[in-house]
């Protein structure tokens, strides 16, 4: 049975449960639940705390987890990434009060605040940079206002928390993040943690794509398969009605109703679009 960590609460938790959700797992219904076996699918999960998953699955406890890429760097956990989730995206920066600092050099001598030491300390020692890290457990946005830093290096999503507390961003971002599976570099259920894998890829995909039909004049199908190419290649079938054929292909959700407009203006009619429920690619 594979073991998987689950987060449990924070920025990560609903995502990672709505998208195990749609792969097809039994998923907890009280919050109060930590362990649950899912027999049918030969898999337990485990709910545990964001910044404890990838130390349980670096230290071969579990076999794999869901977490956040700042969380398992920020860890120094012996696992690693094996598939982007696409949710929770922010970056990891660094910010003071406007003035202080325009790039990671004024970071000499200062005091920096953070709930990722690792993370921060990494990045400084790249540089040869020497400043102080303070570690702080959140909220860390005050406490510059509070006294006890200089600078602070947190996550930013859209930059209100920021803003909210006078503070600007300066420097390159220090990383980009988002929700990650995370696993052993050499897993011993290999087998399995594909199958887990193949399904939250199943549902990225079901997610990012739709498939759209529609009817086209027989003489036009080589230029109306340009405008949906499909993955691989589009489904082209013959239609009763003489010198027409209908044509199916995935085409991205977010380019779908310019797809769909041009594909009108060629002559296509009968255009459709249906939502794909899971994919196996
Ligand atoms: N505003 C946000 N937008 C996107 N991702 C975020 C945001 N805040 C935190 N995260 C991500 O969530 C993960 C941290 O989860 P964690 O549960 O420790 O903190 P949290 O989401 O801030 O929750 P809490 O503050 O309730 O502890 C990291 O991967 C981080 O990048
Ligand atoms: O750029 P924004 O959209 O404002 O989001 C970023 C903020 O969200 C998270 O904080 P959270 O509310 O989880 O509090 P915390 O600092 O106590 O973790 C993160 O730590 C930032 O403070
Ligand atoms: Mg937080």
């Amino acid at each position: 049975m594979l073991r998987v960590a689950v987060p449990n609460k924070g920025s990560l938790s609903e995502m990672a449960v709505v998208m195990l959700k749609e792969a097809g797992y039994t998923v907890r219904r009280d919050s109060k639940e930590l362990v649950l076996v899912d027999a049918d699918n030969d898999i337990e999960f485990f709910y545990l705390r964001p910044r404890d998953i990838a130390v349980y699955v670096g230290s071969g406890t579990l076999d794999a987890g869901i977490t956040g890429r700042d969380l398992l760097l920020d860890s120094g956990a012996n696992a690693s990434e094996v598939l982007r989730l696409g949710f929770a995206r922010s970056t990891f920066r660094f910010a003071s009060v406007p003035g202080v600092a325009e790039s990671a050099a004024d970071l000499a001598g200062k005091r920096i605040a953070t709930s990722y030491a690792g993370l921060v300390r990494a990045h400084l020692a790249e540089r040869s940079i020497e400043a102080e890290v303070v570690r702080l457990d959140g909220a860390v946005e005050t406490s510059i206002t509070l006294g006890v830093a200089d600078v602070i290096a947190d996550v930013v999503e859209t930059g209100t928390t920021l803003r909210n507390q006078g503070l600007v961003t300066f420097g390159e971002p220090i990383l980009v993040s988002e929700g990650v599976l995370v696993a052993r570099p050499q897993p011993t259920q290999e087998d399995r943690l594909e199958v887990l894998k193949r399904r939250l890829s199943g549902v990225i995909t079901a997610r990012t794509y739709v498939m759209m039909d529609y009817d086209i004049r027989v003489e036009l199908i080589d230029r109306a398969t340009k405008i949906t190419p499909g993955l691989e290649s589009p489904t082209v079938s013959p239609l009763h009605h003489e010198g027409y054929v209908a044509v199916r292909a995935m085409v991205p959700r977010k380019g779908m109703n310019r797809i769909m407009d041009e594909l009108y203006g060629l002559g296509a009619r009968g255009i459709l679009v249906t939502d794909i429920a899971a994919c196996r690619l």
